[in-house]
């Protein structure tokens, strides 16, 4: 059980001014955390700094008090992300693109299969998992990338705009999957744009301005 810290960070790209300011937040391990905010208030950046893919120029985000460097040390430490954009590999089928995470991620091919014939299950993809991601329709895809990222098991769950895609009851299973994964320790991060999920989670807290502030924390 983990638990990720933001701390006085300032999140920049290039020389450019900060998207977010001193943002200092706590993720506890068994609690879905929302961040919440309109498009553009920098929901992705803080997640992306949460997965290690953007360094903080000042301040830092650690995982047990260590500081994340970079993506390879946060995927090592068992912080798993699934982008707004999916990262699905197009040329591969949907069980192959969780199969290959859980092997690249150290899991022999028992788990590998398993879990990805488990997790594409529970998503309601029993039927696609050896079509092509691109024969997959957009929400499909979105469930595929939260299949591959539940499978991966992490300490730190980043699920970034894992809903917009979905009809309501696949949306409703989702965030009761998500739930789950916190119900067995991981840290759960929600970033969305729907208050009707972040009402579901346990914590909010909302950008805006640049700043980041505890609307339920
Ligand atoms: N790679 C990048 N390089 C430079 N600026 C970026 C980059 N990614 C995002 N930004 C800028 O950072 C700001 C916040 O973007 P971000 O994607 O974090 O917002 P968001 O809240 O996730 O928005 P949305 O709900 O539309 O996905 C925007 O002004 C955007 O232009």
């Amino acid at each position: 059980m983990r638990t990720l810290t933001v701390d006085a960070a300032d999140l920049a790209y290039g020389d450019a001014a900060p998207v977010l300011r001193g943002v200092t937040a706590e993720a506890r391990p068994g609690e879905l955390l929302a961040v919440t905010g309109t498009s553009g208030a920098g929901k992705s950046t803080l997640l992306n700094a949460m997965a290690g893919l953007l360094v903080p120029r000042s301040g830092a985000v650690s995982v047990d008090g260590v500081p994340l460097v970079n993506r390879d040390h946060a995927v090592g430490l068992g912080v798993v992300l699934v982008p707004q954009d999916n990262g699905l590999a197009a040329i591969l089928t949907a069980v192959e693109n969780v199969a290959v995470a859980v092997l690249a991620t150290g899991g022999t091919s028992a788990e590998a299969r398993r879990y990805s014939t488990e997790m594409l299950a529970s998503l309601g993809l029993s039927g696609q998992t050896d079509q092509l991601v691109d024969e997959l329709s957009g929400g499909q895809q979105q469930r595929t990338a939260i299949a591959r990222g539940l499978a991966l098991r992490g300490a730190v769950l980043l699920a970034d705009e894992v809903t917009s895609e979905l009809d309501a009851a696949n949306r409703q299973r989702v965030l009761e999957l998500l739930r789950g994964e916190a119900a067995r320790g991981a840290v759960v991060v929600l970033a969305t744009h729907d208050p009707e999920a972040a009402a579901l989670c346990d914590r909010e807290l909302h950008l805006a301005d640049g700043m980041a502030s505890w609307v339920r924390g």
